[in-house]
């Protein structure tokens, strides 16, 4: 499927690392190094524009190598980019480790997953049908 994209960074798209990866690494954009203080947040320019078509959206999520051995994160995971958007990709990034966490131009910081989704209507009811679970959840199972 092919999605338009306008790229006003200076780096290369945004491409699958492997053949059959799910998501696509985005790089930061930035012109001077960042540092995440502990527990800072801060919203990280991607350069990247994209058009979704309708019935599609993107996954803005963390990398697991920078969660295992820095900590970050992204606060908003998964970040949701609407097919109607048209602003800058834009990745909100936290640092949940106890020590500063340096951002340099071109570190692959997040990764995005393109994915369809429904778009639904509402039909009000009185009642829902029975099920075995009923309102049963957060645990009710047990845990083993
Ligand atoms: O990680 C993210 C999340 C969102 N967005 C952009 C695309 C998305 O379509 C738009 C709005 O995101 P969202 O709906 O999550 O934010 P909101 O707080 O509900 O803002 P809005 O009122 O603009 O919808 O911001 C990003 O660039 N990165
Ligand atoms: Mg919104």
């Amino acid at each position: 499927m092919n999605i338009k994209i306008i790229n006003k960074s200076e780096h290369p798209l945004p491409q699958y690392e492997t053949t059959h990866a799910a998501g696509m690494d985005l790089k930061a954009f930035i012109t001077a190094e960042i540092t995440l203080k502990p527990l800072q947040r801060l919203l990280i320019p991607t350069g990247l524009f994209i058009e979704l078509p309708i019935g599609y959206e993107a996954q803005i999520r963390p990398r697991s190598g920078l969660a295992y051995k820095h900590g970050i994160s992204i606060v908003n995971s998964p970040g949701t980019i609407d097919a109607d958007y048209r602003g800058e990709l834009k990745v909100l990034l936290v640092n949940l480790s106890d020590t500063d966490f340096k951002i340099v131009n071109g570190d692959r910081i997040a990764q995005m997953v393109v994915a369809k989704h429904e778009t639904v209507t509402w039909q009000a009811v009185e009642v829902l049908s029975e099920t075995n679970r009923g309102e049963g959840g957060y645990g009710h199972t047990g845990k083993g």
